[in-house]
């Protein structure tokens, strides 16, 4: 996929609150607030031919990663951790158009193999956790992302480094298409959440899980290697879906797994995320916030980012794909 070759400086500015007050929905003893922003930075995508389902769905990824690295990863941010899985690679992309200029002093911190290969391949600078334990932003996918903004994450068994660099980033934003955005975990993401455990102690962590309330519970096999799925920590994984009325819960469900000697990390993340990004099948993107809020931002009606007019001397330039002003709706 080519590199759009054009450095932006886009109006970064952050979500500027006309806010409409009505309680709709409860969240987090708050009130969900729909609101308006200013007028959102272009994006610059490159071409795609023709829609089928996948590049629709891949399409929504990348609206959903440029988006989020236009309003989060800004100028000041100079220690960026990079997540793991499919929407990850256009999280980079967009990142390396910002520019060498704006990338020259900044270190980039892998959650996996996957990303320290983006980073490496990007040119870009690569760091390490060790070095960096304070990071500016980190940007991530998510396998399922509920109404408060509770994740499920692991379907690549990366959760781990992936909940270190959260944690340790004043910012964590979520990226995803329009698949993860749900109101319960496991509703989507049905084959369970994902547990890394010590190969020693996988047996009985497993026997665990199933008393715990997931009978179903599984190690994860690998598809192009005879035996089970190790992770990039030298761990096994367990898929354990639980019941909807568990999962509805699942601070509690993480505090209770977390506690199973031999786990060494729950890919559920609680609290975590700043905000999730889902690109939509009709070109928008829908943002959820911590705090309850919902915005809609509308890059037009179509689904698939049409050619681009390239910025010149860091500058924005007129975009043929303009995201008009975000519209209010309820969803
Ligand atoms: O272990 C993998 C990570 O948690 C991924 O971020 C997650 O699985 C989502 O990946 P994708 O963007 O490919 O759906």
């Amino acid at each position: 996929m080519p590199i759009p070759p054009a450095i932006l400086t886009p109006d970064l500015s952050t979500p500027n609150a006309t806010v409409y007050p009505s309680p709709l929905r409860q969240t987090l003893g708050q009130s969900v607030q729909y609101i308006k922003t200013s007028t959102p930075p272009p994006l610059n995508p490159p071409d795609i031919k023709v829609p089928s389902p996948t590049t629709i769905i891949e399409a929504s990824k990348r609206l959903a990663a440029w988006t989020a690295v236009d309003r989060h990863v800004l100028p000041e941010c100079k220690v960026i951790g990079i997540g793991s899985g499919s929407t990850v690679p256009y999280v980079v992309e967009r990142i390396v158009a910002q520019g060498k200029e704006m990338n020259k002093d900044r270190v980039f911190i892998p959650t996996s193999f996957q990303s320290k290969e983006l980073i490496v391949n990007a040119q870009l600078l690569l760091g390490d956790v060790d070095q960096y334990p304070a990071l500016d932003v980190t940007v991530d996918g998510a396998d399922e992302v509920d109404e408060t903004l509770n994740c499920i994450k692991g379907g690549g068994a990366c959760h781990l480094r992936e909940k270190v660099l959260a944690e340790a980033a004043d910012t964590f934003i979520v990226v995803a298409d329009y698949r993860k955005n749900s109101d319960v975990l496991g509703k989507n993401f049905t084959q369970g959440v994902p547990i890394e455990v010590a190969q020693f102690a996988y047996a009985k962590v497993l026997q665990n899980v199933h008393l715990l309330g997931s009978p179903n519970a599984v190690l994860r096999m690998a598809k192009s290697k005879a035996g089970p799925v190790v992770t990039d920590n030298g761990n096994f994984v367990i898929d354990a879906p639980f019941p909807e009325e568990m999962m509805k819960d699942p601070y509690t469900l993480l505090k209770r797994l977390k506690m199973l000697t031999g786990v060494v990390e729950v890919g559920l993340f609680c609290h975590m995320a700043k905000a999730a990004y889902f690109g939509n099948q009709d070109g928008s993107v829908t943002v959820k916030w911590h705090d309850g809020r919902i915005e809609s931002v509308d890059s037009g009606s179509s689904p698939i980012p049409k050619a681009n007019e390239n910025g010149k001397n860091g500058k924005h330039h007129a975009h043929n794909v303009q995201m008009r002003n975000v519209s209010i709706r309820e969803m």
